[in-house]
């Protein structure tokens, strides 16, 4: 490779980075550990997001996904009103076959590297127990279970943000908190989605679900015959075409595109999972469509609630009250968007950029408490 070849490339991942602040690849050949750490920004704190597992076909892929989520995280400290910056981690590797406590220990002994820049816990395709091994490396973790001294699942209070998600959505459409008689379509049935799902069937929504995970599946249906409640399971792509009222994704991430957007019959778009929309552009498009979008990053961030809750000492009833503010911030968005005619997504991120620009002011306010970084006489 030639040195105009090789300059290119080094600009290539620097405009990838774009504004984030730092990258880190990490590599542990004997637990095969692959994995990368991105901070996006830490003007509001040091960086806190989950870390993912996935079997990401490429590093371009993985990159892809980190640079976004991490990003995310940044928008959604500040939308949640958290003082943490935004961060994520992606290993890459299969959650089904390729998790060892040594894995788990060399991303902690990364995270450890940091020296409290990033603070970690569970994402799509890692538990709470994995993080158990990375906290014998690092105190930078969160949202381990309790009798380890974390609080516990996050997605608990993920699930019951997506919910309160639900009925602001259901409010602003049909003038009603109410879920009953709604139908949701509910695309991945894990830690979040079969919490969501659990919770509106007892709520006396109806329900479309899918997942790759037949196990799951068959729980929620068997639950579902237990208490008298109304489940249709679809498979793959089926999840976009139903006629259902609300699509409610939660696995994956970009799952609002070019391919999927003329498939949607739903009113509204709500659900836990990371970068929904392939891009803003997106956005648009479901808006011409008349299809009301939850931007992600304010629905489902219960889970940040919580386990940054545990950085302050956790308090229960404040994670409660935190979460609970989903409801009215989402609302918030919805007017703002039609009075400014903005999409929902353009009118949440601006109010984050402008919170943030308030906040990076305050921060830096001087006072004897707040010592400048290099060394004066005072
Ligand atoms: N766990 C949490 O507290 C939070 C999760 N999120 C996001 O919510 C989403 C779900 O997270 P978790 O429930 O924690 O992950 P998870 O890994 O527990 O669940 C994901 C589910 O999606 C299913 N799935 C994978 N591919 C699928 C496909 N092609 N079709 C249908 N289902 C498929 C999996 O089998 C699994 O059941 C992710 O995007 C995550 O980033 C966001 C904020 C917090
Ligand atoms: O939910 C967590 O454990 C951490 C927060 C996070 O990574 C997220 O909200 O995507």
């Amino acid at each position: 490779m030639n040195a105009v070849t090789n300059e290119w490339k080094s600009i290539d991942l620097f405009t990838q980075m774009k504004e984030h602040e730092q990258v880190i690849f990490c590599n542990d050949e004997q637990t095969g550990l692959k994995a990368i750490i991105a901070i996006h920004n830490t003007t509001l704190g040091p960086a806190l997001g989950g870390c993912r597992m996935q079997p990401y076909p490429t590093v371009d892929a993985a990159l892809f996904d980190v640079l976004r989520l991490s990003k995310g995280m940044t928008y959604k400290c500040i939308a949640a009103d958290v003082d943490f910056g935004g961060g994520k981690a992606v290993i890459i590797g299969d959650p089904n076959k390729d998790k060892t406590p040594e894995l788990f220990r060399a991303l902690g002994q990364f995270v450890e590297s940091l020296n409290g820049r990033f603070y970690t816990g569970t994402d799509m395709g890692t538990t709470p127990e994995d993080f158990v091994h990375a906290m014998k490396e690092t105190d930078c973790i969160v949202g381990v279970p309790q009798e380890y001294g974390g609080s516990g699942d996050s997605s608990v209070p993920t699930a019951l943000g997506v919910i309160y998600g639900l009925q602001a959505t259901n409010k602003a459409l049909w003038g009603s908190d109410d879920l009953q008689g709604k139908t949701y379509a509910i695309q991945g049935l894990g830690k979040v989605g079969y919490k969501v799902a659990e919770q509106l069937l007892e709520k006396g929504a109806n329900l479309y679900v899918c997942d790759i995970n037949q196990a799951a599946v068959d729980s929620i249906v068997s639950y579902a015959k237990e208490i008298g409640g109304s489940v249709k399971v679809v498979q793959g792509d089926e999840i976009y075409r139903t006629d259902a009222d609300v699509f409610v994704p939660c696995a994956f991430g970009n799952v609002v595109n070019d391919d999927t957007i003329d498939a949607f019959k739903v009113r509204a778009i709500v659900g836990s999972a990371n970068n929904q929309l392939l891009d803003v552009r997106h956005g648009q498009m479901l808006q011409e469509r008349g299809i009301l979008y939850a931007p992600d990053y304010i629905v489902n961030a219960g889970g940040l609630i919580q386990v940054s809750d545990e950085l302050y000492g956790p308090n229960k009833e404040r994670v409660l009250q935190k979460t609970k503010a989903i409801y009215s911030t989402l609302l918030d968005i919805y007017t703002q968007a039609e009075n400014e005619q903005l999409t929902t997504i353009e009118a949440a991120n601006r109010f984050c950029e402008k919170r943030l620009e308030m906040r990076s002011r305050r921060n830096n306010f001087f006072s004897h408490k707040k010592r400048p970084k290099w060394d004066i006489r005072l």
